[in-house]
């Protein structure tokens, strides 16, 4: 069947199959009254957004653009503020400029922002000093905080989450489109990173690079448009269907249906099974998207997958993200690469070097080292490198506040700090100094 013509019928397809980490709703009929009223609230993103991601990614599987994806593990209403965002829109957008210049073609910037409320859990349930309840499945479920009450699933969050979407992304759009991503501003907040940090050195050969570039066109009277103003789109995983359905609209242009909660989607690792809800409903939506691939994937199963969720082989249409860890990507990615190439099929390839490089420090925190997210990094650009395809670009946990949650970076952080400013809800995100060193380590990869 063409994934072009679908219907409500096969909107709805999805909820005869099985659907993993779905939160238990203790009340169908408040979420019957709450999907309702989502599907009467105006779109967050629109279709023709979506359609201009599809093409600019489409320009990243032909090898000619890059994609910085990023933000938080798991958005929470309280950080849905405007310092917390601006803040990491300021920090992607230097980590963008770095990655700009190094690449020499152009960064599509997306954010895991202004809808990641929901999370997939390894376990249903929490144990703390013998006392058990529900895990924390992101805000858009229930509450971090560990009491019987705030892990009780709570439908009304799926408004909640909702209304804090449209915030974010009005402050997003604010600071994108307003004047504060003026590149010379950016490349000014960059220049300040490289001067204040231990490891600048390494890095003011680009800094500099870049600063003659900008003089160099300032002198030939060009001052193009496109300096102050930046495209940004919004992603989040496409986990709980009831919110996904809730906001899918058919598009009064073309008449095929788009998920307005975000710009791109994507299925994450533990829901991408073939015959599952998520694989299901996702195929059914127009906007791009994306499935984390582990290092269980075969080759077969990216080619099937390919086959259900882009088997007209639409350019840009598809990304894969893989999160395989530092020590087995530099064997289990290439036989899917290689294969997946071979097919003919334009996907975009992004590398995911946080979900496999997850480990408990002693103090208890979960946490990642920036050597091991930095050594996948590389392998992926290895594998990519001798293979002949496209290293795509990198899909981060980050925040822009000086957060402890992961070790390493130029500031030396080490297992000893994390306890100083630990405050995701979910799982370790880089800080701003951590996540402008792998900028700028990243970029060294591209040049090279
Ligand atoms: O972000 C990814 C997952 O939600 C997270 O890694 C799950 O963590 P858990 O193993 O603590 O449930
Ligand atoms: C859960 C996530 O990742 P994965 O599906 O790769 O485990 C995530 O990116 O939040």
């Amino acid at each position: 069947m063409s994934t072009q013509s679908s219907t409500s019928f096969d909107l709805d397809a999805w909820r005869g199959l099985t659907a993993l980490q779905q939160p238990e709703w203790a009340d169908s009929a408040e979420l019957e009254a709450v999907t309702a009223e989502l599907a009467a609230q105006p779109p967050l993103v629109f279709a023709g957004e979506c359609d201009q991601l599809k093409e600019r990614l489409a320009a990243v599987a032909r090898g000619e653009a890059i994609v910085l994806q990023g933000g938080d593990c798991a958005e929470t209403f309280e950080g849905s503020n405007a310092d917390a965002v601006r803040n990491k829109i300021k920090t992607l957008l230097q980590m963008a400029v770095v990655l700009t210049y190094a690449g020499s073609v152009p960064v599509v910037k997306i954010g895991r922002m202004a809808g990641q409320f929901a999370k997939p859990r390894s376990k249903p349930t929490e144990t703390r000093d013998g006392v058990t309840l529900p895990a924390y499945r992101g805000d858009m479920v229930n509450d971090v905080e560990f009491t019987p009450e705030a892990r009780r699933n709570d439908p009304r969050r799926l408004l909640r989450a909702y209304y804090s979407a449209a915030t974010t992304l009005n402050l997003t759009r604010a600071f994108t489109k307003g004047g504060y991503a003026d590149l010379r501003q950016v490349h000014a907040w960059n220049q300040d990173f490289v001067a204040g940090s231990p490891a600048g050195q390494r890095y003011e050969l680009v800094a500099g690079e870049i600063d003659r570039a900008l003089t160099f066109m300032r002198a030939c009277g060009a001052d193009p448009e496109e300096f102050s103003e930046v495209d940004f789109y919004s992603s989040h995983e496409a986990l709980v269907l009831d919110y996904e359905r809730a906001l899918t609209r058919i598009d009064t242009r073309t008449g095929l249906p788009y998920d307005v909660s975000a710009h791109f989607l994507w299925i994450g690792e533990r829901t991408r099974q073939l015959d599952g809800a998520h694989v299901e409903f996702l195929r059914h939506i127009r906007n791009p998207i994306g499935v984390k691939l582990g290092p269980t994937t075969t080759a077969d199963d990216a080619l099937a997958l390919i086959e259900r969720l882009n088997p007209e082989g639409e350019p840009g249409r598809l990304t894969f993200i893989t999160r395989m860890g530092a020590g087995k990507v530099r064997d289990a990615l290439p036989p899917l690469v290689e294969k997946v190439n071979g097919s003919g099929a334009p996907v975009v390839w992004l590398c995911d070097p946080m979900h496999g490089n997850t480990f408990e420090a002693e103090s208890g925190h979960k946490t990642r080292r920036l050597d091991d997210v930095l050594d996948e990094i590389t392998g992926f650009f290895e594998v990519h490198r001798a293979l002949g395809t496209h290293p795509g670009g990198v899909h981060l946990e980050f925040t822009g506040d000086d957060v402890t949650e992961c070790i390493g970076g130029g500031h030396g952080l080490a297992e000893s700090d994390l306890h100083e400013r630990y405050e995701t809800a979910c799982d370790p995100r880089l800080n701003r100094q951590q996540s402008l060193d792998l900028a700028f380590l990243v970029a060294e990869m591209y040049r090279g």
